[in-house]
Order: structure tokens, then sequence, then C-alpha cells
């Protein structure tokens, strides 16, 4: 099984994009015929003879599906915990309420002023609270969702707690939308059309950056993600389709009060989405579906049953809850396609492909290492000339309370060249190597790279001077394909934004950025792990991966942090032969490594620390032959 930092574990962004790629054809096939039966039962539907109770309900989990769909990207894929959507619904439905009943305007104008008054609103709550972390964030989202509640409750021109009535119908080119049947279609057109954005969003390039805020973010700010943008993005995006919902839900009930907006709203939202699954999209509508029928049918039933009135209802529906969340944690979506899945694989003999753990070694029927890429596609950055300083580190220093991990080290790098950090452990290798990726910030000390002083930045900025990395405990988006991963370090060389994502005007330039990822994994003969799902891999091809994602920055400077490990010696020859191609290629690369025989064969020069300060510096011949590093090593006095 695959070995990875805590940090990449918790990244579980299970999005349809990438289980579909990991699916065999014939289940895909499958899929889009059940996914085209649903579409058209879900069209006919008004015209059948059905109850109008039933319209009714599918037009509440149309709305609430939109809301649910909001907490998917944002809890279920970014990770943030909002119990407060409920109050942005709020302020759709009151935007719209207010000037269309009050006023006399267009409720088409009131859509519009709910979007802007919800984007202001929630611009300003996501700016100060979403660089909160832990527990924090969602006791914030609580305290919002309070606050905006009540605030609405005692606002005069709200109608207070009575709220405003008489609010009018929709009507579109004169078409009236009063009953429930004709208003369907606009309801289930815009849950649609949001599930599909999201989807394009959740398979684009700021998609795979937003998939990354769930548990990789150190990795996805070192590949140049400002993470903290897209946490205010996917915040905005949620807060914007439950105002829609919110829209569409004062124009069916014709009025509205503070009541379906408080904080008891705020949770259901969140149940719907961890029933049907918080990382999944089509689970939002599962989840939205489930609740509101079983949450109808038992207000109806128990009292009955009973023989008393109350709101027996929620006590099982929490009962329920618990038990979903022991016995099916990841909601009825995923759980119902994993049985699908295996249900096929019992039939056919075939892998389920849906995150059933296949340990997949590189050594298992790999290509040979050091394939020829084909040419990038995508512009390339100029190479620094040979030999000069590409990178310098002076009196570097890091200090961990009393522990002085890094040690005033200095050495300099120059271009073209492979260098090694060496040392026992505990060395402060790493910690130098997170030192001059930003990842850590410097206590004193310099750092240079192609003549630009970076001590101090982020490592975003530091990726976008031409840095890359890998790091000692793999990190990655393990729900992930290994092409989606891998394409993650290519960010820094797209443009294409969330908006052109979400309508699909970004496919040319995603072509170039998956080919790109493709021939990065190519050259480390990866080539036939492509649609596994990242998790799945063993951690010797986990490394591989790694690397290709560094590589497919483009950069100038390349930082390994044993990238050798969990390698077979083949894998490890190759692995050099790729290394030195690229030293041709004019990359220069520093490198953090256990294995003596890979590290003296490969570099040009070698540093080798001790107890955090820099022992000796010079070639693999000079290092070997130097009485203090083996004492070093062998833990001798020198
Ligand atoms: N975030 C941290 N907080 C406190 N101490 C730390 C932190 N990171 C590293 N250290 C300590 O700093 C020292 C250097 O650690 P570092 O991981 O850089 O060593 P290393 O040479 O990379 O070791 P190894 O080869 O075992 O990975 C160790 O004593 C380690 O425990």
């Amino acid at each position: 099984m695959s070995t990875m930092s805590p940090d990449a574990a918790n990244a579980s962004a299970s999005v349809p994009a990438a289980a579909a790629a990991a699916a065999p054809p014939g289940r895909r096939r499958l899929g889009r015929i059940a996914a085209g039966m649903a579409l058209l039962l879900l069209m006919a539907l008004p015209l059948l003879p059905v109850p109008e109770f039933w319209i009714t309900q599918a037009n509440y989990i149309g709305m609430f599906s939109l809301v649910v769909l909001g907490l998917v990207l944002l809890t279920g894929v970014a990770g943030l915990t909002s119990f407060g959507q409920a109050a942005f619904v709020g302020l759709g439905a009151y935007a719209t309420a207010l000037l269309s009943s009050r006023y006399g305007m267009s409720p088409w104008l009131g859509l519009l002023a709910g979007l802007t008054v919800t984007l202001v609103v929630a611009l300003v709550l996501g700016w100060i609270t979403l660089r909160m972390s832990g527990h924090y964030l969602p006791l914030a989202t609580i305290a919002w969702a309070l606050s905006l509640n009540y605030t609405i409750a005692n606002l005069e021109v709200l109608g207070k707690y009575d709220g405003i009535l008489g609010v009018p119908a929709l009507s579109f080119f004169g078409i009236s939308l009063a009953d429930g049947r004709s208003i369907y279609y606009l309801i289930w057109l815009c849950a649609l059309l949001g599930a599909v954005a999201v989807r394009h969003l959740l398979d684009s390039r700021p998609g795979r950056a937003i998939r990354a805020l769930g548990g990789a973010t150190v990795m996805a700010e070192a590949m140049g993600v400002s993470t903290f943008r897209y946490k205010v993005v996917v915040f905005l995006l949620a807060a914007l389709l439950a105002s829609v919902s919110g829209w569409l839900f004062a124009h069916v009930q014709r009025t509205v009060n503070p009541s379906p907006f408080g904080l008891r709203m705020g949770i259901e939202y969140l149940f719907m989405a961890v029933v049907g699954g918080v990382s999944s999209v089509w689970g939002a509508f599962v989840g939205a579906g489930v609740f509101k029928i079983i949450e109808d049918q038992l207000k109806e039933l128990l009292p009955r049953l009973l023989g008393s009135n109350g709101n027996f209802e929620i006590i099982v529906l929490g009962v329920v809850l618990v038990l979903m969340l022991k016995y099916a944690p990841k909601g009825l979506w995923p759980a119902a396609r994993l049985l699908t899945a295996r249900w096929g694989a019992a039939k056919t003999g075939a892998d389920t492909g849906v995150g059933v753990g296949v340990g997949v070694g590189v050594g298992a029927g790999a290509a040979p290492l050091a394939e020829v890429p084909a040419p990038s596609l995508l512009p390339r950055r100029p190479r620094p000339a040979k030999g000069g300083p590409l990178l310098k580190v002076d009196r570097l220093r890091k200090q961990f309370g009393g522990l002085v991990a890094v040690n005033d080290v200095s050495f300099t790098l120059h271009a073209g060249d492979i260098m090694g950090l060496i040392g026992p452990n505990g060395a402060g290798k790493s910690t130098t190597f997170n030192l001059i990726s930003g990842v850590l910030p410097a206590t004193s000390g310099r750092i240079e790279l192609a003549g630009t002083p970076i001590t101090g930045w982020p490592s975003r900025r530091i990726a976008r001077l031409g840095l890359s990395r890998t790091f000692q405990h793999v990190k990655m988006i393990p729900d992930m394909t290994v092409l989606e991963n891998v394409a993650l370090g290519a960010y820094l060389r797209g443009r294409s934004g969330t908006l052109k994502a979400m309508l699909r005007l970004d496919r040319a330039e995603e072509r170039q950025l998956l080919a790109e990822a493709q021939r990065q994994l190519g050259r480390v003969g990866m080539q036939h792990h492509l649609h596994e799902l990242a998790g799945n891999l063993a951690m010797g091809p986990q490394r591989l991966m790694e690397i290709a994602r560094a590589l497919c920055s483009d950069p100038t400077l390349l930082l390994l942090d044993e990238p050798a490990a969990g390698l077979r010696l083949k894998e490890k020859q190759a692995l050099a032969d790729v290394l030195r191609q690229l030293r041709r290629e004019g990359l220069s690369i520093l490198l953090v490594e256990h294995d003596m025989d890979f590290v003296m064969g490969l570099t040009d020069r070698i540093v080798v620390m001790e107890f955090g300060t820099r022992l000796m510096e010079g070639t693999p011949q000079e290092v070997q032959d130097s009485p203090a590093v083996r004492a070093a090593y062998l833990g001798t006095e020198h």
C-alpha cells in the first residue's frame, strides 16, 4: 500500500472526472445510459400524471440541491465546513422579495441584486474567516449564520419576523411560472447547469488547485497556487449557488420569513451533503432527494404511529445520520457507485477501479525509464548559462524553539550541476530544502535564486522564478488520477481561470497541460499509470509521479528530497539516467538522498551536513575520502 504524508492522506476530492477516468470503458458507457435515462425522466416528470405533491417535492429537491452543490465544492472538495449556507439562501430570497414586492421591480433584477449582495457579503466574510483553520472556521460560520439571520429578522424594511408577503410569481417571456409544474423546469435547469458547471470546474486547471485545498495545500503552494485565493473562490461560488436557490425559493413560496434561513437549515444542508456524499457532485442531488423525501414521509407517518404531535422526524433523522457516518461515511452516491462497480467487476472479473486499493509498482510490467519525450507544446523558460551561480545560500539558519535545525549553512549551486545534500538522519537536510523553497521561513540568512533575493518569499512566488520540488513524504491528492496530479505541476504554465473552466472554454489549454503531464510521466516511465488513482500507487511510483509533477513546471532548479527511496535497483539506475539527461538539457538539481551509490554516481558536488551545520563540501571523490564524513556517518568523533 501507499505511504503518504498526513497532508496527502487527508486530501479527498472524490471528483467524478477522476473516478470516470479510472473507470473501465464498459462501465462508463453504462453510466452514460443511466444518466441519459435519469435526465429523460426528469424532463418528462411534470408531463406525467404525477400528483402535485411530488412535483412540489421535486422542486424543493432541485432548490436544495443547488445549495448542497455549493457545499460539495466548499466542504467536500475544499475541506471548509460551513454551517452558514442557509444565510446566503436568505440573502438571495430577501433581495428579490424586497425589490419585486415592495418596489415592483422585475424578479430578474431581483436575481441580479441578490447575487450582488451575496457576493459582497461573502467576500467580506470569506476574507475575514477563511484564514482560520481547524474548528475555528465552522464556529465562525455558525457565528455569521446566526448574526445574518437575526439581522434579517430585526430589520423593519424586511418585515422583521413576519417577513415579506405577496412576492410575485416569475414569468419568462410572458409565460407565467406561477404553478409548480411550470417553475419546475427553471429550478431544474438552474440545478443541472450548476452541477455541470461545478463538474467542469473540478475537471480543469483551477479545479485541480481547488481539489488540493482539502489536504495538500503545502504542495499546491509549492506548485505556484495561491490556496487562499481559491478558498475565497469556492466560498463565493457556494454562496452564489445558495443565493440562486434563495431567489427561486422566494418566487415558489411567494413569501419569505427568516425561519427557513436559520442555523437549523444550515445544518440540514450539511446533512444532505453528507448523506449524498459530501465530495460528489451527483451526491448533492441524492442527498437533497433522500433527505427531503424521508423527512416529509416521517413528518406524516410518525405522529400517526405515535399518536401525538412533535418533531419526531428530527430524532429519527439524527439517528440515521449517526448510523450513516458509521457505516457509509462517504455517503450514498459513492457507496452506490462502489457497489455497482463491485457487481460489474464480479461479473466480468475486472478490477473495480473505484479507489479499491491496487498497489501498482513501476516495476510491474513498466516500460523502461528515460523514454525520449515528445517536444512540449507549452512555452519553455530560458535556461541560465551553464556554470554561473544559480542558487546562493548564505549563512542560512532555522531555529525551532531551542533547536537549531540549520545552523548558518552556506553553499552555492552552479547552473547545470547536480548537487547532493547528504548527512545522517536529523542533520537538517529537509529543513534546508524547506527554507530554500519557501515552505518554511528562515530565522536568518540569505537565499538568492538566479540573482534574485528570495529570502522570506512564499513558496508560490519562488515557484514562479523556476524552482520546483518534491517532498520527503510524498504530497499528492490520492483521489485524483496520476495524470491530474502531475498536471497540477503545470499550473503556472496555464492561464485559464474559474469562469473559463466552468464554461468549458479552457479545453485547448487543458489539452496542452495534460499532454505535458503525460510527456513528463512518460519520461519517468510512468506512462502506463496515467489514469490510476494516485493513492493506489506504491511508494516508488508515487515518488516518480512527484518528479514528473515537478518537471511539469519547466523548472530551472529542481529540488528532489530522497527521490530514490522506495525504488528498486534498476529503477534507481533508470532514474539516475533521467536526471543525467535533464542535466544535459540545462536543468540544475539539488537532491537529498541517503543512497550513497546513487548520490556518488550522479552528483557533481556534494554538501555534507551534520547537526545542522555544513561539515564539508566537495566532489563525490573528496567526500568519500573525507575521514570527517566517514566519522559523521559512523557516529564516531572527528
Ligand atoms: N517543524 C519542526 N519543528 C520542530 N523540529 C523540527 C521540525 N522539522 C524538523 N525538525 C527537527 O530539525 C532537525 C532536522 O530535521 P530534518 O528533517 O531537516 O533532518 P534531515 O537531515 O532531513 O533528516 P532525515 O534524513 O531523517 O530526513 C531534526 O532534529 C528534526 O527533529
